[in-house]
């Protein structure tokens, strides 16, 4: 049997009185429709709060590429210390450690070349003194007492060198060689299913530069109850032994900095200290005592390389995005580590492109045999042209520019190793051109869709002015995701 509306309670009760007169069905009527337009604007503050609601928890993802050395960590200490200021200084003292090993390791390497140099020098002497002049021209290496003394008394520093390297774990060691010889071995990275690798099989949490500063950390933290006390007195111990054995080297570190046929002595072999990553020889004044802290700068500076991919969140605490987190994910860029980045381009937001463009003359540490700057386009090109990332932001940092105007002052001219360069000037506006317009055209025929060219010229161990390039990227990632209606 059918039943009429009237027969259900809750109607009947809505239902207007039988005998309502015009005036009371108009005040009825008037009343009905406020209600309406208060229950709408009700809606419409819910849906309001959820969409900023929405919009407040949907982190930015962000992943920082490019070959190792590039300043991917670099540019992101820079993030953490223009938007997270609050952690940023929670691990300054933890980053002590990390610049007692590379000032340690600056140390070490000249003393290695000194303890050769010497040994070819005695030698040459003993056999044949004209062979010793003409390989070092008219100005022979005169090593002295005072350089054998110094070898002496930096001695300790060797095992300085090893405890630190336990200490911060296999982040300390720069690679070697790699049995990888494609630059982008991430191409085909698919499952034997048919599906993508998932993130989980790539977060390798005990090794890279943030495990080893969170080990340095933990230890350092007064109180920790978790670990046994006395394997926590024990490495407090090597700490503090560390710092003293550091402090008592200060003023023979200064020496061998200082003098002439060191200096000369590197000339001749070709190393340049001031170039490698983490150089902390020029501050060890400053460093070499046992109160130091390091400051921003030092933090920048100094050198742990990624291994795997590290995440970082950090909620901005100023600029567009305030409060909302942004995932920056930090990978390692030697080539053995590459593969490793493939999952992650599924659902980034944008991409921070590292070309180290100080690099034209230099050569891969883990293959020797490869360009810097040859493999910064190969990478660019597969970059620019993988499919899964059509739609993505790309966003280039030629960087070490600081490094390139160096190198070209000091004479050092780019149409030698790159001789499509030609005439131009050999200054830094005309070679940061010339490889800004090299990175454009690959933008241009690789992209599968037409994607504009992003680019800055950058420095990134210069704070302040990454603090203005790291603006303009926050404003271009919300506005590019505003026009995807993703993250907005
Ligand atoms: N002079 C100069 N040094 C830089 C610049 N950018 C980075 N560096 C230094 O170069 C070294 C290497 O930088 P990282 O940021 O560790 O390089 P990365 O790309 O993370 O390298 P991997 O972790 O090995 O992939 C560090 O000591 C940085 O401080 C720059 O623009 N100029
Ligand atoms: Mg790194």
């Amino acid at each position: 049997m059918m039943r009429s509306f009237e027969d259900d309670p809750l109607t009947r009760a809505i239902l207007p009185p039988l005998n309502e007169s015009p005036e009371a069905r108009h005040a009825r009527e008037r009343a009905e429709a406020e209600a309406k337009n208060i229950s709408d604007e009700i809606d419409e503050q819910i849906r309001r709060e959820r969409e900023s609601d929405r919009r407040k928890k949907k982190p930015v993802k962000l992943l920082l590429l490019g070959q190792s050395e590039s300043g991917k960590t670099a540019t992101l200490k820079n993030f953490q210390l223009t938007y997270g200021h609050k952690e940023w200084a929670q691990e300054r003292s933890a980053w002590k450690m990390v610049i007692f090993f590379n000032l340690v390791r600056n140390v070490n390497t000249i003393m290695d070349i000194l303890a050769r140099e010497m040994s070819n020098s005695a030698h040459a002497t003993d056999s044949d003194e004209s062979s010793d002049e003409a390989r070092f021209g008219n100005s022979p290496l005169a090593f002295k007492e005072k350089h054998r003394l110094l070898k002496l008394r930096l001695g300790p520093l060797r095992r300085i060198q090893t405890d630190l390297e336990r200490r911060l774990g296999s982040s300390a060691v720069e690679p070697v060689s790699t049995s990888v010889y494609t630059a982008a071995p991430f191409g085909n990275s698919t499952r034997s299913d048919g599906g993508t690798l998932r993130h989980e099989f790539y977060i390798n949490s005990n090794n890279g530069w943030k495990s080893a500063l969170d080990k340095v950390k933990v230890t350092m933290r007064p109180g920790r109850a978790d670990i046994a006390s006395d394997s926590l007195r024990k490495i407090r111990g090597v700490d503090d032994e560390i710092s003293e054995v550091i402090a008592g080297c200060r003023d023979d570190m200064k020496a061998i900095w200082e003098d002439t046929t060191i200096r000369k002595m590197l000339t001749v072999t070709k190393t340049k200290m001031e170039e490698s990553p983490g150089f902390f020889l020029n501050d060890v004044e400053r460093i070499a005592v046992n109160d130091y802290e390091p400051t921003d700068d030092d933090i920048i500076r100094a050198r742990l390389r990624t291994l795997g991919v590290q995440e970082y969140r950090i909620t901005f605490d100023h600029g567009r995005s305030v409060g909302q987190e942004w995932r920056l994910y930090d990978v390692g860029g030697t080539r053995s580590c590459r593969a490793a980045w493939y999952p992650y381009f599924e659902d980034v937001h944008a991409i921070i492109f590292l070309a180290p463009i100080s690099c034209f003359d230099e050569k891969l540490a883990e293959d020797r045999r490869i360009n810097r700057l040859e493999d910064s386009y190969l990478l660019w090109r597969s970059v620019c042209s993988c499919q899964l990332l059509a739609r993505t932001q790309l966003i280039l940092f030629l960087n070490k520019t600081d490094l390139l105007e160096k190198k070209l002052m000091g004479g050092v001219r780019v149409r030698d190793h790159v001789p499509s360069f030609g005439d131009r000037n050999n200054d830094l506006p005309s070679a940061a051109r010339y490889f800004q317009a090299h990175f454009r055209d690959i933008l241009k025929q690789h992209s599968p869709i037409q994607r504009p060219f992003i680019v800055h010229l950058t420095s990134v161990i210069d704070t302040r002015a990454t603090a203005v390039t790291l603006a303009a990227v926050e404003e271009s990632v919300l506005r590019h995701n505003l026009r995807r209606a993703d993250l907005m």
